[in-house]
């Protein structure tokens, strides 16, 4: 039977895993989640074919590896899913990792490669440890399984000196790595080439503004197919607040929040360091702080329950609409799309609505029925601009970061 591809895209608090046939494209065999790992009891979202269900997982799961092996196990059990039945039905696993450092590619996980990616646990102790886990996991235990990682940074690689340098010493700058990298690459790679199949243009002359806002947002310049800029920067912090993060603040605040800011947060294990100022500003900051939910859709709606919720919601609008402007201008006005992915950016109409109003001096203009209906279940791209719109396209994209991953290893490289 021919091989199959798995896809791992682990956070702190979900694992969520795909099955894809190894063809170009790659099809979905089946799709698997486990999320609330933090906040037991853990809940598993499965789908395979027609069947979709979700149950709370009755044994403990504490770390990301333990998602991810009874999330294996799950699957290669399904008497359904004969396609793959155990690990030798496998070719490849992808790993997303959020940051990559330097690398332009994904690489094949080896002795080496795994020995260079412990050396940027440091700059992202928060958003690669999970990952690394698991690639450590699968190198022990399927060890005849040809591992890649695929780094969220990558795509960013063609950032300016100019916007990519802090205005720092350059001698400390160089030897820590301190420079913005900028994140959700994977997705912003998936929603160039599906935005620039879809307005009919080669991805190399696409110019778009490409928003994915979700748990974590970012917003990114793509100029002629390349990111010129986006709001993360050495880490996911910078930039746009998110469920818990904070985004960019002026730095000097957290010295002001905290005199233990400096200190190891308890959080801190043995093996991941991190500062309580980290731990305030990604981990207790963002909407959740401001409303105490997590859920932005309890946010985004036309009569919000509280002060707090309207506020959190002004906020998100006023940072995003910031950068449009500025990315708009970074582009020289000359933008095909203005594009609305991730889980928010996906499903709320309300800040569709919201922040194109705001933006109207640009020349954006929706059609209201278009944006409230959103897209299909089986539409990656849906234009829900004004038939009259004289501005940039406004586009919503149903970005796949597991999908991304698997097409280049199909597609591509491997
Ligand atoms: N209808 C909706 N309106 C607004 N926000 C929504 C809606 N549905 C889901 N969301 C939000 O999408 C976010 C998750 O987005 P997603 O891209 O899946 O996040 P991540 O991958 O960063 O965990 C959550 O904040 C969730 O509340
Ligand atoms: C980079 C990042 O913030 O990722 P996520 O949105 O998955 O948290
Ligand atoms: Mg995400």
């Amino acid at each position: 039977m021919p091989k199959s591809i798995l896809a791992v895209n682990a956070g702190s608090s979900s694992v969520k895993i795909t099955f894809y046939t190894c063809e170009n494209p790659p099809r979905t065999i089946a799709d698997a989640a486990i999320s609330g790992i933090t906040a037991p009891p853990p809940t598993l979202k499965y789908q395979q074919g027609d069947k979709k269900h979700k149950e709370e997982v009755g044994e403990k799961l504490n770390t990301p590896q333990d998602a991810f092996k009874y999330l294996l196990k799950r699957c290669f059990s399904d008497p359904d899913l004969s396609e793959v039945a155990s690990v030798d039905d496998l070719q490849y696993i992808c790993h997303r990792v959020v940051h990559g450092g330097d690398y332009r590619e994904a690489v094949e996980i080896n002795d080496e490669t795994l020995d260079r990616l412990k050396g940027l646990e440091d700059l992202a102790p928060l958003h690669n440890f999970s990952a690394l886990e698991i690639v450590r996991l699968c190198k022990v235990e399927l060890p005849k399984v040809t591992s890649i990682t695929f780094f969220d940074s990558a795509f960013h690689q063609t950032i300016p000196e100019a916007v990519r340098t802090y205005p720092i010493n350059q001698e400390i700058a160089k030897s820590n790595g301190l420079r913005k990298y900028g994140f959700h690459g994977i997705s912003y790679s998936f929603i160039l080439r599906s935005v620039a199949q879809f307005l009919g243009k080669p991805a190399e002359r696409t110019n778009l503004i490409v928003m994915h806002i979700g748990s974590g947002a970012s917003i990114c310049a793509i100029k002629n197919g390349e990111s010129m800029d986006t709001s993360m920067g050495l880490t996911p912090l910078a930039g746009l607040p998110g469920a818990t993060r904070s985004g960019s603040i002026d730095p000097s605040l957290v010295f002001h929040y905290t005199n233990e800011a400096g200190k190891l947060s308890p959080a801190s294990t043995t093996e991941m360091h991190i500062s309580t100022a980290e731990e305030i500003l990604n981990k207790q900051s963002g909407w959740k702080a401001l409303t105490g939910t997590t859920d932005f859709a309890k946010i985004a709606v036309a009569n919000p329950p509280s002060k707090a919720h309207q506020l959190a919601f002004d906020i998100i609008v006023d940072r995003i609409q910031g950068y449009i402007g500025s990315y708009y201008v970074k582009l020289n006005g000359e933008v095909d799309g203005v594009v609305f992915a991730g889980g928010i950016g996906e499903k709320s109409s309300l800040l569709r609505r919201t922040l194109v109003d705001k933006c109207q001096c640009l020349g954006l203009a929706i059609d209201d029925a278009a944006n409230d209906k959103g897209p299909g279940d089986e539409e990656t791209v849906k234009d829900i601009s004004k038939d009259s719109c004289k501005g940039p396209r406004v586009l919503v994209c149903q970005t796949n970061e597991q999908f991304e991953m698997a097409y280049h290893c199909a597609c591509s490289r491997y």
